[in-house]
């Protein structure tokens, strides 16, 4: 058998299941689905859709999905504010102004915390942490402008080059996190020839969720903090491992140092 199939998350689903039945609401994830196994049963209406191994395969794609990639784009958020000290002072004075140093930033502040906003779409576009998104395969022959690709075809999204096209963003390169902003500081909210959470059916399930935590984080990082190079200096350069699949930040040395309001 093979190991995932035999260890993957067994722990966490029997020691859930300790507290089976449950009357009251369900406190997570897991307890909902085991819930709904044991509701199913009770109909008769199991099928081999819902089982403990796909919980169990549930939970290990959610903490893969939802892990890596939200800790590289706060590296690459680092990154940014390294190459940046300029950008960095206007997210401190923005979450000084809303926020202050009294209490932690929370995620009412974020209609008010639109640079920071910005700021982190702007890490999303240029990072571009899954350059050619996931592969998916047609289920059938289709045509697409005038194109025939018969079943089984592989198709990638091109976020790097939707994310780099001149024609929407110009002078590409350049870290900008005004781009997301309208003329009267407000976020953009439809920003064409931007998919970092890829688009259609299977797009990010987890996009609402990773853009609240990016927020957060962002906002208590410049509440209680300045990033600085080791020299003092701005960072040169913002640079990716370069690989078709993914792309973390190089690796990047920081100093940390906790402001004093
Ligand atoms: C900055 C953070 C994140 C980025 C850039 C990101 C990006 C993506 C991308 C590009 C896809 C592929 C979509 C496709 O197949 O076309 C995807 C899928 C997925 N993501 Fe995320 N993701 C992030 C955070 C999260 C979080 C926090 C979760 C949940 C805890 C999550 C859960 C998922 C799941 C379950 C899928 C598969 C959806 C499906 O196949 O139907 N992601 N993500």
């Amino acid at each position: 058998m093979p190991l995932l199939e035999r260890d993957c998350r067994r722990d966490e689903v029997e020691e859930h299941k300790k507290n089976l039945p449950l009357s009251g609401e369900p406190e997570d994830y897991i307890e909902a689905y085991l819930m709904e196994i044991e509701e199913l049963k009770r109909r008769g209406k199991l099928d081999r859709y819902l089982s403990e191994f796909g919980l169990r395969l549930n939970i290990e794609d959610l903490f893969f999905a939802g892990n890596e990639t939200t800790s590289n784009t706060v590296r690459w958020c680092v990154l940014f504010l390294i190459c940046h000290p300029e950008l960095q002072e206007k997210l401190q004075a923005e979450v000084d102004n809303v926020v202050g140093s009294d209490r932690m930033p929370s995620l009412n502040d974020r209609n008010r915390m639109q640079y920071t906003q910005a700021f982190t779409m702007e890490a999303l576009r240029l990072s571009h942490l899954t350059p050619l998104g996931f592969p998916h395969a047609a289920t059938e022959d289709v045509e697409i402008a005038g194109f025939r690709f018969p079943k089984e075809t592989m198709f990638l999204a091109n976020v790097r080059r939707c994310h780099m096209n001149p024609k929407f963003w110009p002078d590409p390169e350049k870290f900008e996190p005004e781009r997301f902003l309208n003329p009267d500081g407000s976020v953009k909210t439809k920003v064409p020839s931007f998919i970092p959470f890829s688009f259609g059916k299977r797009q990010c399930m987890g996009e609402s969720l990773a853009l609240m935590e990016l927020f957060l984080f962002m906002a208590i990082f410049m509440q209680k903090f300045t990033f600085r190079t080791t020299t003092g200096l701005p960072h040169p350069k913002a640079e990716g491992v370069e690989s078709i699949t993914w792309k973390p930040p190089k690796p990047f040395q920081f100093l940390v140092e906790e402001r004093k309001h």
